[in-house]
């Protein structure tokens, strides 16, 4: 059976996580077709959703003006995975601390935009993360960070103290960005291992 995965395409970096997502299936055994999202109509017919990096603002602005984001919650309320990558992570969070990020609370969590310092827009670090053997290369670049979750959200790393990546149910969101290495466990973790049955 070919799963269908979305990438929502609206802005950010798009072609990068459709290739970590084939890398993934491949990895798992699995055959995918993947979807880019920039309309409504897509998401209802998709197995699994990739929400990518970008500008957070924008993103949501655009899913909320093209109707993707009703399609997104009930594609979460349905129990299907999802993995959300630094802005997507803020979009999908239930509580931006932003007005003009309008949440899709796909993930019950609060974030902090741009929570890691000025001279650490950008860095690179090995992160033990659960449910991996070994360390993951996390890429952060202007990432947020995770500043408070609900107690049924699991805390999957940390950085500093502070949670980096989370999985709620069906949902994983990530600070950082896991499509731009050519490591694809945490696609294949989010997207092809994701427990069967959703826990909200
Ligand atoms: N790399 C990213 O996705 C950065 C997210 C961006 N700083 C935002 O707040 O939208």
């Amino acid at each position: 059976m070919t799963r269908t995965a979305g990438v929502v395409a609206v802005q950010g970096d798009v072609s990068e996580h459709a290739a970590a997502i084939e890398r993934a299936a491949a990895a798992a055994g699995e055959s995918v077709e993947v979807r880019e999202i920039r309309e409504a109509g897509i998401v209802p017919d998709c197995d699994v959703l990739a929400l990518p990096g970008g500008e957070s603002t924008t993103i949501s602005r655009l899913l909320a003006q093209e109707g993707i984001d009703e399609e997104i919650r009930d594609h979460v309320a349905a129990g299907k995975p999802v993995l959300a990558t630094c802005a997507g992570l803020i979009v999908a969070s239930a509580d931006a601390r932003d007005d003009r990020v309008a949440t899709l609370d796909a993930l019950d969590a609060a974030v902090e935009r741009n929570a890691f310092g000025r001279q650490k827009d950008s860095f690179e670090a090995p992160l033990s993360v659960e449910g991996l053997d070994e360390p993951f290369p996390a890429v952060f670049i202007r990432a947020p960070a995770i500043a408070e979750v609900g107690e049924d959200v699991e805390v999957l790393a940390t950085v500093e103290d502070r949670p980096v990546a989370v999985r709620q149910g069906p949902v994983v969101g990530l600070s950082f960005h896991p499509e731009l290495v050519a490591d694809e466990r945490l696609h294949r973790l989010a997207l092809f291992e994701a427990p069967a049955a959703a826990t909200r």
